[in-house]
Order: structure tokens, then C-alpha cells, then sequence
């Protein structure tokens, strides 16, 4: 009953083969790809894998990625599935105005979360932040209602933004720094606070809303380079997309 689980997001496609379609499955195989190169996963790391029985993604990066990457499936017997969000699933109940509008990574990435908050013991409100190329950071109450969430850059938008509308910002990478004493180091940490500060500002609002600390689960390809600087007790939980994928397919399996 192998499960291949794909995300698809505006920088990289993740992929990863697990032995069944159940939350906690083990991994067979996994991998990253560039959008650049996707056209090279059937002749490349997907050319060796044991057929998987069943598939199901997301995908942010729009039509034209997703046919390509299911030109790429057709190594396989598989019937390409993709997650559109809705009202409900899996146990977390979408409040956006118009629901299927939310990004797909953000939905699945609050059921996986919310798969780890419900595994773990009593509800409890939980704060998804995910940093990839963009940076989100969603807010779900204890009843598991996504109650809405943040959009903003990710660093590498951050900086390219500033390069092309400013005449003096084209410098290397810099350290974060409480004090920054140069160009590098300002536009890093800026950055960075940028993100750490809404993501602080994020959990007091529902901290408020739910009169409880919520549990913070942060994902994303960039996630580890801040973690270090979230001002918070959280998590990194590299999966939380999987996770999502694979709470869906069981629940779907089990109706
Ligand atoms: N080893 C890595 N390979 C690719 N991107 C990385 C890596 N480490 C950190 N990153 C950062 O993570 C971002 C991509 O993260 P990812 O979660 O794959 O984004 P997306 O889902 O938007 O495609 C890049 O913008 C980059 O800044
Ligand atoms: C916010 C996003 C661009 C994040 O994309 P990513 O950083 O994962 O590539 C994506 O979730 C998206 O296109 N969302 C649709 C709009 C919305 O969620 O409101
Ligand atoms: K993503």
C-alpha cells in the first residue's frame, strides 16, 4: 500500500514514498527538487522507486508546474490527486472567506498540525508558521477552526525587493545582530525580525483569542535558518506537509 505524498511549492517540489497511506508510516524514500529540474524526475530519482499504489499532493506554484509534474507521474499507474481546500477535513474546519482560496501547503500544513497537537494529548490552539519561499503563519483555535493567518515575504523576495527598488542595497549575506553596524547585517536582520515579529505578534493575538499559550509548529525549507531567533518555545517539525497529506488520505480511506 505505498503512498507518495508531493508538495509543491514556488521554489522546490518535495517528495517523499512511504510504506502506507497512515500518519507515522515509514519513510521508503524522499527527496527535493527545483522547479527547474522536475522535468527529470521520471528519467532521475523517481526512475528506481517501487511503483507507489497511491498518490496525493499539494501544489501553490500553479497549472502549468502541476501538468508537468504529472507528465512525470505517468511513469506510474497512478491516478494524479491534489488537494483543494474546503470548509472541512481531517478534523480542522477552514474559516477563510472563501475557503478554497486558501493556499493548498497552508491547509494541508494546519492538518498535519493539528495531527501532532491531537496525538499528543488535550486540544490546544496551534500557530503554523511556515517559511519557504513565502512566509505564512496561521492561527487554529483548540476546537481545530483555522481562525486566519499571515502572508508575507520570505527572506530571499525580502532582498531581491530592496535590491531592485533601492540604489544602494547590493550587498553579500549578512549576520543577525541585535544592533546591526552595517548594510549586510541590517538588511539580514531585518529580515529575520521581519518574520520572528510576526510571527510573535501572530500568537498574541491567539494567545488572546483562545485565553491559552498556543503550541507553535514551524516548517519550511527555511525554517532552521530561524528558528534560532523565534522568541517563543516551538518546534520544528520538517514534515508538517506530509503529515497533512497523510491525515487526509486515512481519513478519506476510512469513510
Ligand atoms: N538546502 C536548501 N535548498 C533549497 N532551499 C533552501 C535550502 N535551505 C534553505 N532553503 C530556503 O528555503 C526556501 C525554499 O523552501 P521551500 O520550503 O522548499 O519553499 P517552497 O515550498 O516555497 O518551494 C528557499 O527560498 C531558501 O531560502
Ligand atoms: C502563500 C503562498 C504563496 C505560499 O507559497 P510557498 O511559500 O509555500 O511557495 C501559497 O500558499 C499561496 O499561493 N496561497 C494562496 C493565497 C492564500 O493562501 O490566501
Ligand atoms: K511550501
Amino acid at each position: 500500500m505505498t503512498f507518495l505524498a508531493i508538495d509543491i511549492g514556488n521554489t522546490r517540489l518535495k517528495w517523499a514514498l512511504y510504506a502506507s497511506p497512515q500518519p507515522g508510516a515509514a519513510v521508503l524514500a524522499h527527496g527535493a527538487a527545483f522547479l527547474e529540474t522536475i522535468d527529470e524526475l521520471a528519467e532521475k530519482e523517481w526512475k528506481h522507486l517501487a511503483p507507489p499504489r497511491s498518490m496525493l499532493g499539494c501544489v501553490v506554484a500553479g497549472e502549468a508546474v502541476r501538468r508537468r509534474v504529472e507528465e512525470q507521474l505517468e511513469l506510474w499507474d497512478l491516478t494524479p490527486r491534489w488537494v483543494v481546500p474546503s470548509p472541512h477535513e481531517a478534523g480542522v474546519s477552514n474559516g477563510y472567506d472563501h475557503p478554497a482560496r486558501l493556499g493548498a501547503d497552508r491547509w494541508v500544513a494546519q492538518i498535519g498540525a493539528r495531527g501532532h497537537v491531537m496525538a499528543r494529548g488535550p486540544a490546544k490552539p496551534v500557530l503554523v508558521v511556515m517559511i519557504g519561499t513565502a512566509v505564512t503563519v496561521d492561527a487554529i483555535d483548540a476546537n481545530g477552526k483555522f481562525l486566519g493567518g499571515l502572508i508575507l515575504p520570505g527572506h530571499g523576495i525580502m532582498l531581491r525587493a530592496l535590491e531592485s527598488g533601492t540604489a544602494g542595497l547590493r550587498v553579500p549575506t549578512g549576520e543577525v545582530r541585535r544592533f546591526p553596524a552595517n548594510t549586510s547585517d541590517a538588511l539580514t536582520s531585518g529580515g529575520t525580525y521581519a518574520i520572528t515579529g510576526a510571527i510573535e505578534r501572530m500568537h498574541r493575538h491567539l494567545a488572546e483569542h483562545c485565553g491559552e499559550t498556543p503550541v507553535v509548529l514551524v516548517t519550511g525549507g527555511a525554517g532552521w535558518k530561524v528558528s534560532p531567533y523565534i522568541d517563543l518555545p516551538h518546534e520544528l517539525v520538517d514534515s508538517l506537509i506530509f503529515d497533512g497529506l497523510l491525515q487526509i488520505q486515512s481519513h478519506r480511506l476510512a469513510l
